[in-house]
């Protein structure tokens, strides 16, 4: 049976992504039109909209990519700029790039004057089928993912496959993680499915279906909770752990795609579903051996003496409430329970289940 959900938000999934832009800026005639993109997709993803473009005024802001910069300078940056190029509150933000381009750039257009509009057009995986829907926007401070933030919905989403050509595959790989988060938390079919596809090579027809279940899947959670009171912390299955993995990971100088991290804190909080939820050790073994399949070993040896930072980061997870650690875990495949709680030892437990299923080789 496929379990219903469907898509609620402002989100249009095309192959004429040209035709779609030219729709809207219509609708903002004689209004200051930003567009937003990183040096990689000024390169490979904006040409695509120059002949529109030139037929418009409109302020180029091009940002650094890079975890690094998702920080409060980047964003003062285009704060600035909106200032400094008669930005107001009828104008219009095009954010062109991946995740962390559209956080951050949504998170600068819903502050600036108290809110401008402004769309994504996600180029990333990633972003498709996870960060451009949902209004999270926001930038990472003192170590920690996204800690400063405010959840305001884009005016609307374009997703159109083609950008999906501009990738390396570990980009690619990097989105496949939160698609299969997707399956873990609702939809067993779609899980099985994407794990039987190979993502990188698929056809854009095939990428396309995919990509409309995920964010259906999505927006399911997002609607029913846009702020994530309840039920949209499901959404965060494997990112307790996976975050304090890409916090770690970030501060010995190794920058692991932010679905890989995801990936691997799916991994020990399966085996924390295991221990907290009664989830069947026999999948848990299937499924994280499925996962190392496509994302191989832990990129630096995690030891005993890291158990502590590591711990701190999860103690500093936005899902917390007070000291309690709140976990996302899984009942079965496609059952979510969220609020879950775990002593400290099954935490390092899972982390050790994580350890031994990656056979890592360097030292720090
Ligand atoms: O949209 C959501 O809700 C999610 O939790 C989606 C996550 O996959 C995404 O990585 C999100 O940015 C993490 O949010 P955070 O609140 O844990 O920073």
């Amino acid at each position: 049976m496929i379990k219903e959900a469907k898509i609620q938000s402002d989100v249009i999934i095309t192959n004429q992504i040209v035709d779609e832009i030219r729709k809207l800026l219509k609708q903002y005639e004689n209004r200051s039109i930003f567009v937003f993109t990183d040096i990689n997709t000024t390169k490979f993803c904006l040409p695509i909209f120059s002949d529109l473009f030139k037929t418009y005024p409109i302020s180029y802001f091009e940002m650094e990519p890079g975890e690094e910069n998702k920080s409060m300078e980047t964003v003062v940056d285009m704060w600035n700029f909106f200032g400094d190029n008669g930005a107001d509150r009828k104008s219009l933000v095009i954010q062109i790039g991946g995740g962390l381009l559209t956080d951050i750039g949504g998170f600068a257009a819903s502050t600036f004057k108290r809110g401008m509009d402004f769309v994504n057009i996600p180029t990333t995986l990633l972003s498709q089928v996870d960060a451009s829907v949902g209004g999270k926007t926001g930038f990472n401070f003192n170590g920690l993912k996204n800690e400063i933030g405010v959840i305001r919905q884009p005016n609307r989403v374009f997703i159109d496959p083609i950008f999906l050509k501009t990738l390396e595959s570990n980009h690619i790989i990097s989105g496949y993680a939160e698609m299969l988060k997707h399956g873990f938390i609702f939809d067993k079919k779609h899980l099985d499915l994407l794990l039987q596809t190979d993502i990188v090579q698929i056809d854009s027809q095939d990428v396309s279906s995919l990509i409309k279940r995920s964010i259906e899947i999505k927006d399911h959670f997002v609607h029913i909770d846009p702020n994530e009171k309840g039920i949209r912390k499901a959404l965060n299955f494997g990112h307790t752990i996976g975050h304090s993995l890409e916090s770690f990971f970030i501060s010995n100088h190794v920058h692991p795609q932010h679905g890989y991290a995801v990936a691997w804190g799916m991994i020990a909080e399966l085996y924390l579903s295991y221990l907290r939820k009664e989830l069947p050790l026999s999948q848990v073994d299937h499924y994280s051996n499925e996962i190392i399949k496509h994302f191989g070993d832990l990129p630096i040896k995690i030891e005993k003496k890291h158990y502590d930072t590591l711990l701190q980061w999860i103690s500093k997870d936005k899902k917390n409430e007070g000291k309690k650690i709140n976990f996302t875990l899984l009942s079965e495949i496609g059952k979510y329970s969220i609020n879950e709680d775990a002593t400290q030892e099954e935490i390092l437990d899972s982390i050790e289940f994580l350890i031994q299923k990656t056979a890592n080789n360097d030292e720090i």
